[in-house]
């Protein structure tokens, strides 16, 4: 997958060569490469930003850099994906469909946003997501692309050491928040570890976990539940 993000601040994507992102960037799996905004400028104060129209407090993001860098970047597979508070959601649906393009660009807002003619030109010519990562307000975009990217690269073919991690996490394909973890000791402080994890008995472990899980889910995020099929509470074994 490629992937090219815009921002006025570069060096705050910098975690992006860190770990198992950057593991994905040196194998080649995720092609990724960040860009100042002001390369796309051309006067002396390599300008950005300007007042807003109808007034009010705070600076636009100008179009024309942002036009430039769109005419830079984009080709025939991309979709540009805005980080903004007034966003869809992002999930980890969102995550999945996202792992899936060719090609993402990534235009990180400040101040009060970007000049909506940014969005809506570049929606003439490719598929736009403006996606938001709750309801709150941040600085601007460059947060939002490093939980997204770090999000999408995790799906992405040979990123997770054991895949079989997917099939179990919170948000995975059973909708459900996950199992608690254990590891050794069996014994700490006066805290045991459930003893059917160390049964052997692998049926009964993954009963064990199906049903934390509903559990779990039903007193953390009951919301959840409401948007499972029948069949996801269902007491028999599931073939493995
Ligand atoms: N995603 C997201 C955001 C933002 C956000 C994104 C971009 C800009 C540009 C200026 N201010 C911004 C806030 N706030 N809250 C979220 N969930």
């Amino acid at each position: 997958m490629r992937v090219d993000v815009v921002t006025i601040f570069p060096e705050y994507l910098a975690p992006l060569d860190l770990s198992l992102v950057g593991k994905a960037r040196a194998a080649g799996t995720l092609d990724l490469a960040v860009h100042d905004l002001r390369t796309w400028t051309s006067d002396v104060h390599r300008t950005v930003d300007d007042s807003p129209y109808g007034g009010g407090p705070g600076m636009v993001m100008r179009p024309e850099p942002w036009g430039q860098a769109l005419d830079a970047l984009a080709g025939p597979h991309t979709r540009l994906v805005v980080p903004s508070p007034v966003g869809a959601p992002f999930t980890q649906a969102t995550a999945h469909a996202l792992a899936a393009e060719q090609h993402l660009i990534f235009a990180c807002g400040r101040y009060e946003g970007i000049d909506q003619r940014v969005l809506d030109h570049a929606a003439t010519r490719m598929p736009v997501s403006e996606i938001s990562l709750g309801d709150y307000v941040l600085f601007g975009g460059e947060v939002a692309v490093l939980v997204i990217l770090e999000a999408v690269t995790r799906l992405l073919p040979g990123v997770l050491g054991n895949a079989d991690s997917l099939a179990e996490e919170s948000h995975g394909p059973a909708g459900l928040l996950e199992a608690p973890v254990y590891t050794k000791p069996a014994q700490w402080r006066d805290l045991s570890v459930p003893d059917v994890l160390r049964s052997g008995d692998h049926g009964r472990i993954a009963r064990w976990r199906r049903d934390e899980a509903l559990l779990r889910t039903a007193r953390r995020r009951p919301d959840l539940l409401a948007a499972l099929p029948p069949e996801a509470f269902d007491k028999r074994d599931r073939a493995t």
